[in-house]
């Protein structure tokens, strides 16, 4: 193409970009005036099954060239800085900078928010319930660990809600300050990374090297960067965080790595039509009662998506997810003659991203 040709192109995404930026500011004006409006009523700020209707409407009326991923990153951001100038709020994750809580909080709440790094999950539980933070970002579970017990235990003892989730595919790099594979004397990592990315130690003789478990993988970055002779298993963004060379992409053992996380916060959603909802239930001892309590929830059609046992304070519970909203007529229903026994987590908008 000629530089004429790519001149006029130019000029025709600049005055497209200058509607854009009007009609976005138009946007921020009424977004104000909602604020305005909450603050009255006392209203909630994030309101995902909104966002949700406002992106499914658009995913509808689209005939061009964006498909539903590029509709919705480009309106999560939008919704994201709407809320921030709604009412800037707090968002507390479980740290350190560039830890995949981290991610997980920026893919929901976007570039503007702002973030406290904390460095336990009931400190974040804790951060929340104070109203430090509005939101809280915590790990649930892991496609190759499963459940995170301090977040069941937490989400036992404190009255917040789940608001929504979000899942992230989760890939580990090796880094390293050393040039060759066999100068690594020593690895840090998270205890569940090593689990995660045992095949590729062992292929590369690295299950031979002191293992060191720290509390985060982006702090391991930070420690194998200062160390001669070390190396970190870490987000890739944790690496570039800290100028330390990636010397492996992608070192874990399944290639569906993930993680799903939990965003807490003090209020609960609306019905969107497309909901989950978590649980915990205390069932009896008697024989029979696991079977009836899930007899039950089929008799009303409730899809149960997961059900995990845990262990608090010699007490078994269970830890479950179905389909539905608990304002649905059929979970008020099955809920009902559990009444006592269940402690309803939240009801949030389902993501397509499972685990
Ligand atoms: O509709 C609302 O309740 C809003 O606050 C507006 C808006 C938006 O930007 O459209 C912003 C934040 C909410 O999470 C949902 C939608």
């Amino acid at each position: 193409m000629n530089e004429v040709g790519l001149d006029a192109l130019r000029d025709k995404l600049d005055n497209i970009d200058n509607e854009l930026l009007k009609l976005i500011n138009e946007r921020m004006e009424i977004v104000h005036q909602v604020g305005v409006v909450k603050a009255h009523s006392g209203g909630a700020i994030y309101r995902p099954e909104r966002e949700k209707a406002i992106i499914d409407r658009l995913e509808s009326l689209n005939n061009g060239k964006l498909n539903r991923a590029a509709i919705e990153a480009l309106f999560l951001e939008i919704f994201a800085i709407s809320r921030n100038l709604e009412l800037p709020e707090n968002v507390a994750y479980l740290g350190p900078e560039g830890s995949f809580t981290h991610q997980a909080a920026e893919a929901r709440f976007g570039a503007m928010s702002s973030y406290v790094s904390i460095s336990s999950i009931k400190g974040i539980f804790r951060e929340v319930d104070t109203k430090k933070a509005r939101f809280g970002v915590v790990p649930i579970e892991n496609s190759s660990n499963g459940i995170v017990t301090d977040t069941i235990n937490c989400l036992n003892t404190y009255n917040l809600k789940i608001i929504a989730e979000v899942v992230l595919d989760i890939h580990h790099t090796l880094a390293s300050t050393c040039d060759k594979i066999e100068d690594i004397k020593r690895i840090y990592s998270k205890d569940i990374a090593f689990e995660q990315c045992r095949k590729f130690l062992s292929n590369f003789g690295l299950d031979e090297v002191e293992h060191i478990p720290i509390e985060s993988t982006t702090k391991a970055a930070k420690i194998a960067v200062n160390e001669p002779g070390s190396a970190a298993i870490c987000p890739h963004v944790g690496a570039k965080l800290h100028n330390l060379p990636i010397l492996f992409e992608n070192i874990e053992d399944k290639d569906n790595n993930k993680t799903r996380f939990f965003i807490i916060s003090d209020f609960e959603n609306g019905q969107s039509g497309n909901d989950k909802t978590s649980i915990l239930v205390t069932l009896s001892d008697k024989q029979g009662a696991l079977v009836e309590f899930l007899t039950d929830f089929n008799k009303v059609n409730i899809n149960l998506t997961k059900i995990k046992s845990h262990i608090v304070e010699g007490n078994s519970i269970f830890f479950i997810d179905f389909d539905g909203h608990k304002d649905d007529e059929n979970v008020k229903k099955v809920l009902s003659k559990y009444d006592g026994n269940v402690k309803i987590l939240g009801s949030y908008v389902k993501e397509i991203n499972d685990i």
